[in-house]
C-alpha cells in the first residue's frame, strides 16, 4: 500500500502506516503545487482540514482506495466525488471529543473568572478585587447546538458542574439514551438561543448548518450570553457576529475556528469581547495519538477489505 500523508501527523500512525509499505510524509504537500503529481499512483491518502480534496484533486490519483480524515469534520473533502469514484472515507470517529469539551470549559470558564486579565492588571501593580468579581458556571444554561459525539460528552461534564442543559439536534434518534443520562432537555434552535447563557456548536459544517447562527438568531441571545464556536467558522456570520460583538447585543464570544484561517483583516481581532483561538480546541497531545492511530488501523483494514467502524457512509 503507498500512503502519501499531506498534512501534519504523530509518528505512533505513520509508523504503522510504514509496516504496509512505502509512506511519504510531508506535513506541507497540502499547500504544494507538486500534490497531484505526487499522489498518482497513491492507494491511501491521509489529510487533516486543510488539504482541499477536490474531485480535480482526485482525478490525478487513480489508484486512490482509501482516504483517511485525522480529525472529524469532512467539510475539506468532496464527498460525492469520492462516492462516485468508489473511495472510501475513514475519519477519527470520537478521538478529539474529550480535548474539544475540555477547550470548551476552558473558555467557559474564561469567560465566567478572567483569569488571564486579572493576571495582567495584577502584573501592572495592581490589586482590583471587586473588578475581578466572577460568576458562577452553577446554575447556568448551556445550550448545545448538535449533541454528538462532542455534545454527549459536554452534557456530560456540564451536569457534574451543575448547569442546566438545552440542546437542539434535529437527528437526535442515535444519542437519544445519552440525552436521557445526561438530562440535556431537548429545545428548538430558538429555544436554545434564548434561554442560554453559553451557546455552544457542535455540529459538522454543511449547507444546512452554514450561517445558523446569523443576524436574525443573534437578535435572540441574551446579552449577557457567550457564543462559543469549536465546530466550523462558517456555522457563524462573522459579519453579523462582528455587528453583535462591537454593539454589545451580546456578552462575547470564543472562536476556535473561522471562515478564513488564518484570518486577515478580520474586524473581529480588533474586539475586546473576543477569545481567538487557531483551531486547536482539538489539538491535545493525547487526541493527536489517538487520531493517528486510529485514521492508520482503519485505513489498513477498509484497504484489507476488512469493516471499519469509523467509514463515512453516504
Ligand atoms: N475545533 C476542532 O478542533 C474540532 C472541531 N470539530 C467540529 O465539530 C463537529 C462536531 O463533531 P462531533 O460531535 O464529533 O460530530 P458528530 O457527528 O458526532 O455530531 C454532530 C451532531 O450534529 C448534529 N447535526 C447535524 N446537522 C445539524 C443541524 N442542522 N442542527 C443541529 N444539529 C445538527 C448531528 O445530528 C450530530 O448529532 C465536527 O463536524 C467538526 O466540524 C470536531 C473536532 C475538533
Ligand atoms: O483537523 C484538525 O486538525 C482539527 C480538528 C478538527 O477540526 C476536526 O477534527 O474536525
Amino acid at each position: 500500500m503507498k500512503t502519501v500523508i499531506t498534512e501534519l501527523n504523530w509518528k505512533q500512525g505513520n509508523e504503522i502506516l510504514s509496516e504496509m509499505g512505502e509512506v511519504i510524509y510531508d506535513p506541507e504537500l497540502w499547500r504544494k503545487k507538486e500534490l497531484p503529481d505526487i499522489i498518482h499512483d497513491a492507494e491511501a491518502l491521509i489529510v487533516r482540514n486543510q488539504t482541499k480534496v477536490s474531485r480535480t484533486l482526485l482525478d490525478s490519483a487513480p489508484k486512490l482506495r482509501v482516504i483517511g480524515r485525522l480529525g472529524v469534520g469532512l467539510d475539506n473533502i468532496d464527498l460525492q466525488a469520492t462516492k462516485d469514484k468508489g473511495i472510501s472515507v475513514v475519519y477519527a470517529r470520537n478521538a478529539n471529543a474529550i480535548s474539544v469539551v475540555e477547550y470548551v470549559f476552558a473558555v467557559m470558564l474564561t469567560f465566567a473568572r478572567h483569569p488571564v486579565e486579572a493576571t495582567t492588571d495584577v502584573k501592572r501593580g495592581n490589586w482590583n478585587r471587586k473588578l475581578f468579581t466572577g460568576s458562577e458556571l452553577y446554575g447556568k444554561t448551556l445550550g448545545l447546538i448538535g449533541i454528538g459525539e462532542i455534545g454527549t460528552r459536554l452534557a456530560a461534564r456540564a451536569k457534574a458542574f451543575g448547569m442546566h442543559l438545552l440542546g437542539y439536534d434535529p437527528f437526535l434518534p442515535p444519542y437519544e439514551i445519552a440525552i436521557a443520562d445526561f438530562g440535556v432537555e431537548q429545545a428548538n434552535l430558538e429555544g436554545v438561543i434564548r434561554r442560554a447563557d453559553f451557546i455552544s456548536l457542535h455540529v459538522p459544517l454543511n449547507k444546512a448548518t452554514r450561517h445558523l447562527i446569523n443576524k436574525q438568531t443573534l437578535e435572540l441571545v441574551k446579552s449577557t450570553a457567550y457564543i462559543i464556536n469549536s465546530a466550523r467558522g462558517g456555522v457563524i456570520d462573522e459579519q453579523a457576529l462582528y455587528e453583535a460583538l462591537s454593539n454589545k447585543k451580546i456578552a462575547g464570544a470564543a472562536l476556535d475556528v473561522l471562515e478564513q484561517e488564518p484570518p486577515t483583516n478580520s474586524p473581529l481581532l480588533k474586539l475586546d469581547n473576543v477569545i481567538l483561538t487557531p483551531h486547536i480546541a482539538g489539538l491535545t497531545e493525547e487526541a493527536q495519538v489517538k487520531t493517528s492511530v486510529l485514521v492508520a488501523r482503519e485505513v489498513i483494514k477498509v484497504f484489507q477489505g476488512q469493516q471499519s467502524s469509523c467509514v463515512v457512509i453516504l
